[in-house]
Parts: structure tokens; C-alpha cells; sequence
């Protein structure tokens, strides 16, 4: 049994986080936001407090992991009309979990959700959205939140004039840490006249089937970039990708033209990746790329330019054609 709190009764001031749970399972990157904010909270002496929105708490799948995490509170919103998630209604019940509890900072994971949700309620409330963060640390009692900026060419720090402080934060920047003790788990009652209605109607509900990837976890990367010519070059890193065990990684340039999808973007516009080992195929190595790769332990690039930007950071680097290298190594490989 959960405790329940009327909305207008929640604490204030705290530090919170959107605990993403779509269809019954809690999307892990709420808790990679968590490692950052706990240390915010401790500097700032403040709560942190995951909100998530279901229709059932029986039927999360993975409860286990917020009963983990390093929240101080957990806050259900318990109503049949959030299963499905609709923008319109969920970003009214956040507003309202804003408006009477005053966060001091409210927080998304980076994912399409959170980047969907966090506008609707800056836009509903009139205050600043930082998007895209990927550090975060308190100065002068204030947040200070680190984004690539003007191109992606430089990192800006940004302190937000309005309250709550308000960002989403980039995917895969933040690795999950677990807390000591369980949070408290809480239940908050809307009021009776509170009306549970979307203006969107969900008519068909077809799942994605292919899995989704783990690049943000994932220990070995493959990544290839415009220098692999096409789509059919492309698509052998993921016979190498099979054979390694690795995870498939791309530039902005080939997810926008097709070659894989957007979900395989490494850099500022995708995930953040720091895997032992990742090998570039045919990149070279542009900041908005490289931001999202940098922490990688060792870099090998394929490059026929020696001069390109990704030859210069790596580790190792092989000067040639990226295709005629991956055929070989996939021929040397697959023996
Ligand atoms: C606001 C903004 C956000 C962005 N966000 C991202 C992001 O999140 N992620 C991202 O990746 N990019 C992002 N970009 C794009 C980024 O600036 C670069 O354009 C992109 O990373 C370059 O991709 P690439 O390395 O595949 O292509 P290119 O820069 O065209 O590089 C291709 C490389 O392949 C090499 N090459 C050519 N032929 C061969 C060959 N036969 N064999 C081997 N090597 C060869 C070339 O020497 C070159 O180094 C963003 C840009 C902007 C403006």
C-alpha cells in the first residue's frame, strides 16, 4: 500500500525527476538523471523526488529498479487514462504537480517523451528549458547546467532565471547508480474535479519490433559515418557488430539519410556512449559527434585522411579505405 498525499499537500522545493514509464516499463534513463541530481540534492540539501505517471503500479515490470534507485521519494500518479501516454494529459498533470508543489528543479531523461514533455510544461508555466544537458553542478547555490552550443561548436553554462529549474538531460551523459536505502513511495490524489480527459485518441497501438539498442550501456561500438558511401556498406557493421558482440553506432549524416535509424545517433543530437572500445568507420570526428564519445577507454578510427579530427584523438588509427577494411576484417573475423 502506498501512502497517500492530497496534490496540495506535497512537499516543496524539491529537486525532481521524470521517472519515464511507458506501457508498464520504466525507461532506465530516469534513473541515469538520478546519479547527477542526488549530488545536486546534497549539495542544495534538498529532496529528490521521481514522479511517475501509470495506470497500475502492479503491472510495472520493472518496480524492482525504482525501489533501487537513489530517489528519496517516489510520487505515483495512478489514473486508467494515463496508459497510454498522451502529451496533453500528462503534461497537465505535471503542471499541476509543479503548481502546488514548487519544485525547485524538475528534471527529463533526453528521450523522445521527455523531449516532447518538458517544452509543454516550460511553454504552460512561462519559464526557461534547458535542452540537452550534460553536466551538471551547483556554483554559488545556483545549477549550473553544461550544453554544447552556437553549432555545437563551444559549451555553454546555463543558469536558469526562472523556477523550477528546468532541463532535459542528455541520454547515456550519467551512468545508473543505486541507493542505500529505499525511497519512500507515495501516491498522489488529484482532486475529485480534476478531469482525466486527452484530446488525443489513440486509435491503433502497432509495437516497435525490432529491440531497442543498448548503445548507451553497450561495452563495444562500431560506428560508421558518411565514409562508408552507402547504405549496403553500412550494413555490414552489424555483421561485425554481431561477431563482437557490439552495438551499432552512427553520425547524424547517415541517420538523416536513411542508412539506420536516428536511434544509432551518437553525439549531442543523440546518445552519449562510453563503451571500452569504439571503432569509427569513415568519421570524422565532427565536436557534436566527438561529445558524445569522448569518454570512450580506447578509439580506434578508419580514416582515409590522416588530418581528420576522430584520426587525431584515437588511440589507434588505420589510414585507408574504411570498406576495404571492414570486408577484411569481417573475412578474418567470420573464419
Ligand atoms: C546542431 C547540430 C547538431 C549535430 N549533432 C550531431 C550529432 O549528435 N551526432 C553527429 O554525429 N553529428 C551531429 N551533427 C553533424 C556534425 O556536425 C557532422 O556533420 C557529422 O558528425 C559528420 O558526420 P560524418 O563524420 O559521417 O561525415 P563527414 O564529416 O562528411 O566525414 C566523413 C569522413 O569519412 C572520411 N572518408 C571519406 N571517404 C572515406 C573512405 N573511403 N574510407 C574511410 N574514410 C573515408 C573522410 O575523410 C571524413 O573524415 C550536428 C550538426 C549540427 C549543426
Amino acid at each position: 500500500m502506498l501512502e497517500k498525499v492530497e496534490l496540495e499537500n506535497l512537499s516543496k522545493g524539491n529537486i525532481v525527476a521524470y521517472g519515464e514509464i511507458y506501457r508498464g516499463e520504466l525507461n532506465t534513463s530516469s534513473l541515469e538523471i538520478l546519479s547527477p541530481l542526488k549530488e545536486i540534492g546534497k549539495t542544495l540539501n534538498k529532496k529528490l523526488v521521481l514522479v511517475c505517471l501509470i495506470d497500475s503500479l502492479k503491472d510495472i515490470k520493472n518496480l524492482e529498479e525504482i525501489r533501487k534507485s537513489l530517489a528519496d521519494e517516489v510520487w505515483f500518479v495512478i489514473n486508467e487514462e494515463l496508459k497510454d501516454f498522451r502529451e496533453d494529459l500528462y503534461a497537465e498533470v505535471l503542471v499541476k504537480i509543479i503548481e502546488s508543489s514548487q519544485p525547485y528543479g524538475f528534471f527529463f531523461p533526453a528521450t523522445k517523451i521527455g523531449m516532447s514533455l518538458a517544452p509543454r510544461i516550460a511553454g504552460a508555466l512561462n519559464i526557461g528549458l534547458c535542452a540537452h544537458v550534460n553536466s551538471l553542478e551547483v556554483k554559488d547555490n545556483q545549477i549550473v547546467m553544461a550544453r554544447p552550443t552556437y553549432g555545437e561548436n563551444i559549451i555553454a553554462k546555463l543558469i536558469s532565471k526562472s523556477t523550477p529549474v528546468m532541463a532535459t538531460i542528455s541520454l547515456g551523459a550519467f551512468s545508473i547508480k543505486y541507493g542505500i536505502e529505499e525511497p519512500l513511495m507515495k501516491e498522489i490524489v488529484f482532486p475529485k474535479d480534476f478531469v482525466w480527459k486527452s484530446k488525443l485518441k489513440i486509435r491503433n497501438f502497432t509495437p516497435f519490433k525490432k529491440k531497442p539498442t543498448k548503445l548507451s550501456t553497450a561495452k563495444v561500438i562500431v560506428a560508421g559515418g558518411r565514409g562508408l558511401k552507402n547504405k549496403e556498406n553500412f550494413q555490414k557493421l552489424f555483421e561485425l557488430a554481431e561477431i563482437l558482440g557490439a552495438e551499432v553506432g552512427a553520425t547524424r549524416p547517415v541517420c538523416y539519410e536513411g542508412w539506420v535509424e536516428e536511434e544509432r545517433m551518437i553525439g549531442i543530437s543523440g546518445v552519449i556512449v562510453r563503451p571500452k572500445v569504439y571503432i569509427g568507420f569513415g568519421i570524422s570526428g565532427a565536436l557534436q559527434h566527438t561529445v558524445g564519445m569522448e569518454n570512450s577507454e580506447y578509439i580506434i578510427a578508419i580514416n582515409t585522411d590522416k588530418e581528420a579530427p576522430l584520426v587525431k584523438m584515437a588511440n589507434l588509427a588505420l589510414i585507408g579505405d574504411a570498406e576495404k577494411i571492414l570486408d577484411l576484417l569481417l573475412k578474418k573475423l567470420s573464419k
